[in-house]
């Protein structure tokens, strides 16, 4: 990818659903570009499609109209496998719910998808601690996830999030099921990681003061970013 070059460029995407014969038009023509390093909140109420605006930027699904290019590609001329591989190149990952491994440590969970990518263990492990050590769960590397507070665990997926230094991290919600005070803190160390990595983020989240602090604010009204 070359510098400067947007690493997520949407324009006139749509996508619209069909529920008990009603159609109900989503994303009415999104316009989105988010350059290297750019942090960028995205705000609405329930309903008003910030997750299929994720979905839609992590290519794993269909069904959108329009252009989504990730890294100057255009999604909609690669296959499954190209899609798959723009996701493991550029992409990030960090969910309302932390969808860890349940038998895995929270070291071992940021360590897999790094032996996926072909990294080696020691390199891997060594990544994995400077990422939970970073966030506070330098002492809770062998705890499984059941063994976690859920702020620790929503910090164990966002270390799996960044392990592989993605070009952009998209979260959904990231503390969408954490009690408020500790939503504030782990959104606000994840920000302060995401940009001391330097990589770019598209955050859903319903947390103004938090979104207000980020490189720019979109809201999602009507089907359309303004
Ligand atoms: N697979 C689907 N089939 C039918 N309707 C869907 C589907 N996915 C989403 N929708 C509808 O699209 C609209 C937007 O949903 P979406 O989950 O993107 O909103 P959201 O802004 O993320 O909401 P929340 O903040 O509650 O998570 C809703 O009306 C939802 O019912």
């Amino acid at each position: 990818m070359s510098d400067g070059a947007p690493i997520v460029r949407l324009s006139g995407v749509t996508r619209s659903f069909e529920q008990g014969g009603v159609r109900i038009d989503v994303l009415k023509g999104i316009e989105l570009e988010i350059g290297p390093g750019q942090i960028v909140a995205l705000l609405g109420p329930s309903g008003s499609g910030k997750s299929t605006l994720l979905q839609a930027v992590g290519l794993l699904e269909g069904g959108f109209g329009g252009r989504i290019e990730i890294g100057g590609v255009d999604a909609a001329a690669e296959d499954a496998a190209g899609r798959t591989r723009l996701r493991r190149d550029h992409l990030g990952f960090v969910y309302q719910f932390h969808h860890l491994l349940p038998d895995f440590t929270a070291l071992e969970n940021v360590l897999l998808p790094q032996l996926i990518a072909g990294r080696s263990r020691a390199d891997a492990t060594a990544r994995a601690e400077e990422l939970l050590t970073a966030l506070g769960l330098g002492h809770r590397l062998t705890h499984r996830p059941s063994q976690l507070s859920g702020g620790e665990q929503q910090r164990v997926a966002v270390a799996r999030a960044l392990a592989n230094r993605p070009d952009l991290v998209l979260a959904d919600e990231p503390t969408g099921n954490l009690d408020e005070a500790t939503a504030n803190v782990v959104l606000e160390q994840f920000v302060q990681l995401v940009r001391g990595e330097g990589s770019a983020a598209l955050i859903a989240t319903h947390n103004e003061r938090l979104a207000f602090a980020m490189d720019r604010v979109y809201r999602l009204h009507d089907g359309k970013l303004t």
